[in-house]
């Protein structure tokens, strides 16, 4: 969710159910304490730090909560008392009312001492309604909790750092845990932003679901995954799981098509064919005894115009891995998107071939899925690479929607756009997979997953869970994030697969 998104609910929740906002403020603040309980001790001195919005109200809530349960607080209120005011306002006389002390921040020094004498500190200052750099005294106060070693609780996002995307400038505490409320917001998923959330949770503090706006974006997970799964059928064949084309591959760099290769075959494709060039044939052929060959025309020892492959005898094609950039290849990239039907996956060099006739590409009446890591869509869209890492929620989405396109961007929050601007991301995986090779395999799975589902979209995000998941699992047992290999991935497949095939 964007802030403002957040906000609309909350109004939309308000209006509609007679909920009022100090409710939601109590049921956020005992959620985050429910929560909180799960990290810390009885014997631990916990700090809330307060500030003077709604997540400063939360603050008040938590404070008290844990004290009635018991836990050694101080709170800590770090505004002047002006600022304190509505539903904030109301849960700080509660506070004071159940005979709690408050702590009022006069001086840095003293509240320093505090810290330094502190185990866990909540920061409960501010939330998203945060705009600009930070002002006194959050900004010195942040960086008196930064400079500390105390376990650190962010109590909806972490104080100074904004909630959407597209803010490059800001000074943010960095948290050991944040306890997300309602939702996550856009800035958990960003590169820049995400290591100030430390790890995250998400809790539930009643907003009625039925009656507030549904998301246009979805957070992916295992039991999307499980409910959506393609079936397969006990009478199926193989003409029933789709014949799908690989093409890619050169001198240079035969291994990439053989591991998409492999990847389909692993995912449930029923007949596989590999377009490459002759030299690749002899090098790949011995480790994919189940797929069959199309020879392309070369140039250079790179693909050049194929005219040799009836491509309507395909349900649908990869293409781009391991395919260089010659320029001679844009031939068989333009063949290859005026002839091939059904869905059509390009991946990392395909990407770069297409280039310059995106708007013409852009006239397939099937899905086109492109999958760029971000310096490949950055190269698309002619933007830096830090740019894309800083907004990729609307410039993905843009360029969706400008070009009826699917994009999976990929990456450790991995963002999937449907070409009506939906978006989910997918967070499973880990630093296992920052390797070549690990793209090529995920092509695989897509292109196997999108001939057997008959939604493009949960198709696109099933492949990218059982990806990360298999890096997961396999870094859970046989290997670490430092050894593991792109093969070792499609090695892993199987056991990720058990778990959510079934057939009926
Ligand atoms: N019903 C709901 O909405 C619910 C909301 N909930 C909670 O409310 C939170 C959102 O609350 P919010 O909207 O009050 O914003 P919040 O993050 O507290 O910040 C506002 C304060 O920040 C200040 N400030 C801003 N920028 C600043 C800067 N650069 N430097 C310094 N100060 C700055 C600004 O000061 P001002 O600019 O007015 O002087 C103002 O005092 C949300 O994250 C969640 O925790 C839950 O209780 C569930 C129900
Ligand atoms: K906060």
């Amino acid at each position: 969710m964007t802030a403002q998104e957040m906000y609309e609910r909350d109004k939309v929740a308000i209006q509609t159910t007679g909920l009022s906002g100090s409710m939601l403020m109590e049921n956020a603040g005992r959620a985050v304490s429910d929560d909180v309980e799960t990290k810390i001790e009885k014997h631990q001195s916990v700090i809330v730090l307060i500030g003077g919005g709604n997540n400063g109200g939360d603050g008040y809530v938590i404070a008290r909560t844990l004290l009635n349960r018991g836990y050694q607080v101080e709170a800590w209120q770090v505004v002047s008392d002006h600022k304190i005011q509505g539903d904030a306002l109301l849960h700080k006389e509660i506070f004071i009312k159940s005979g709690y002390p408050l702590q009022q921040l006069e001086e840095l020094g003293t509240l320093e001492e505090s810290l330094e004498q502190a185990d866990v500190v909540i920061d409960s200052m501010l939330g998203i309604g945060v705009k600009g750099q930070l002002r006194p005294p959050f900004k010195e106060v942040v960086a008196l909790v930064n400079k500390r070693a105390a376990y650190t609780i962010a109590v909806d996002i972490p104080t100074g750092v904004p909630a959407d995307e597209s803010v490059s400038e800001f000074d943010g505490l960095f948290a050991n845990h944040t306890t997300v409320i309602a939702a996550p917001k856009i800035s958990v998923f960003l590169e820049h932003t995400s290591s100030y959330y430390g790890e995250w949770t998400v809790v539930d503090i009643g907003l009625p679901t039925k009656k507030i706006p549904n998301s246009r974006r979805k957070l992916w997970g295992k039991s999307d995954t499980l409910s959506t799964f393609p079936t397969r059928q006990a009478h199926s064949h193989k003409g029933s799981h789709g014949k799908g084309i690989v093409v890619g591959g050169s001198f240079q760099m035969p291994g990439s098509i053989a591991m998409t290769a492999k990847a389909a075959l692993r995912s449930g494709i029923g007949l596989l064919t590999i377009a490459t060039t002759s030299n690749t044939v002899p090098l790949i052929a011995p480790f994919l005894q189940e797929a069959t060959f199309q020879q392309v025309t070369e140039e250079g020892g790179f693909l050049s115009s194929a005219n040799v492959v009836d491509w309507s005898q395909y349900n649908g094609a990869a293409i781009g891995m391991g395919m260089g950039r010659n320029q001679g290849s844009t031939t068989l990239v333009e063949e290859i998107f005026d002839c091939v039907e059904g869905p059509l996956l390009i991946d990392a060099d395909g990407l770069y071939l297409m280039k310059d006739g995106l708007t013409q590409y852009s006239k397939r009446k099937d899905p086109t899925i492109l999958t760029p890591h971000p310096g490949e869509f950055a190269h698309l869209i002619d933007r830096s690479i830090p740019e894309v890492m800083q907004s990729p929620f609307c410039l993905t989405r843009d360029f969706a929607l400008q070009y009826g396109v699917y994009v999976v961007l990929k990456g450790p929050s991995t963002i999937i756009t449907s070409p009506r601007g939906e978006q989910c991301v997918e967070v499973s995986g880990n630093a296992g997979l920052a390797k070549g090779g690990s793209g090529d395999v995920l092509s695989g799975i897509l292109l196997a997953l999108l001939l057997q589902s008959n939604s493009v979209f949960d198709a696109l995000a099933n492949g990218c869970m059982i990806h990360g998941l298999t890096a997961e699992r396999l870094t859970e047992s046989r290997h670490s994030i430092y050894d593991l290999l792109a093969t070792d991935l499609i090695e892993g497949l199987p056991n990720t697969f058990r778990t959510f095939s079934s057939s009926t």
